[in-house]
């Protein structure tokens, strides 16, 4: 596939534990450049260890037991995830990727002002930057997600959950990543705030052209925010097909009975523009 950002095969996660736990199963999947993945399925059906795996994020107990992961840069070159030496490894996470995880938003350091946290990520990773450049850019980051520059001497406590997670958005879109994974991102935000904050990623992707794993068990969410959508069952993808074929023509019976297991209020889908 020309436009394929990650090609996953045939990938595998055993959490070597007693009895062992095969949390991943032999997955296969590719992800475009500029779409939104979702990643649905129940409450221990290896979505994490998928998203984290394919990132060699995972401690042991668990072990990679099979796969190969391929990030198809933007330079053209091919780079094989699991060839890289830890020092390639960090660079790649930096460089390459990003992570929004779940509570991000309190993973800000209360006692410092969030434009210092935002600058902090340019003097450790662009560190060829002048200061005048680095402050240009923080402010420009704060506006691009809807915090406002007037706030880059705000502390978190004095932001909103919803500010403070836009904040980490900024962060996490510092260094231009090619892909975000986002795990539960919105989760702990009411829905209307949840819904500003999906919106605004999805218009984002557009304009700085990254993709975007985004992972929870909100499936009506996804919907809504996804391009495609896989659905995960016992460490295996039993589908995985547009937002649109989930919805309204999906084949695979668990993601009918996952479908089914959400009320339909409105019976349309979709208030998020994609
Ligand atoms: N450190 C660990 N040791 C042993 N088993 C683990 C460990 N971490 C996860 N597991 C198991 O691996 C399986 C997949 O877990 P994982 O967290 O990837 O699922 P998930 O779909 O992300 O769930 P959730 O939505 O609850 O985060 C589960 O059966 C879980 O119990």
């Amino acid at each position: 596939m020309s436009d394929a950002l990650l090609s996953v095969q045939d990938f595998s996660v055993v959490y070597d534990v007693s009895p062992p736990v095969e949390a991943v199963k032999g997955v296969s999947l590719q992800l475009r450049r500029g779409e939104i993945l979702g990643l649905a399925g129940e409450s221990g059906c290896g979505k994490t260890t998928l998203a984290y795996g394919i990132q060699r994020l995972l401690k042991p107990p668990a072990v990679i037991t099979s796969g190969e992961v391929l990030f198809h840069d933007a330079s053209g070159e091919d780079i094989d995830v699991n060839s890289l030496d830890p020092e390639e490894m960090r660079r790649f996470r930096w460089d390459k990727v990003s992570m929004v995880f779940q509570g991000a938003m309190n993973a800000l350091n209360p006692v410092v002002q969030i434009g210092r946290q935002l600058d902090d990520v340019f003097q450790v990773h662009r560190p060829e930057m002048s200061r005048r450049q680095r402050i240009a850019e923080v402010k420009e980051l704060l506006e691009i997600v809807k915090v406002g520059e007037q706030r880059i001497r705000s502390y978190p406590h004095e932001l909103s959950g919803g500010m403070r997670q836009r904040v980490m958005i900024a962060m996490a879109l510092a260094l231009r990543p090619q892909l975000m994974v986002m795990d539960e991102p919105t989760t702990a935000l009411d829905v209307l705030v949840q819904r500003e904050i999906l919106k605004q990623i999805s218009q984002l992707r557009h304009e700085f052209g990254f993709s975007v794993i985004f992972i929870t068990h909100d499936l009506p969410l996804l919907l809504e925010i996804s391009d495609r959508i896989a659905i995960m069952k016992d460490g295996e993808i039993v589908e995985l097909d547009t937002a649109a074929h989930i919805w309204t023509n999906p084949r695979d019976e668990y993601t009918k009975t996952l479908l089914a297991s959400f009320p339909r209020l409105t019976g349309e889908r979709g208030v998020v523009v994609r």
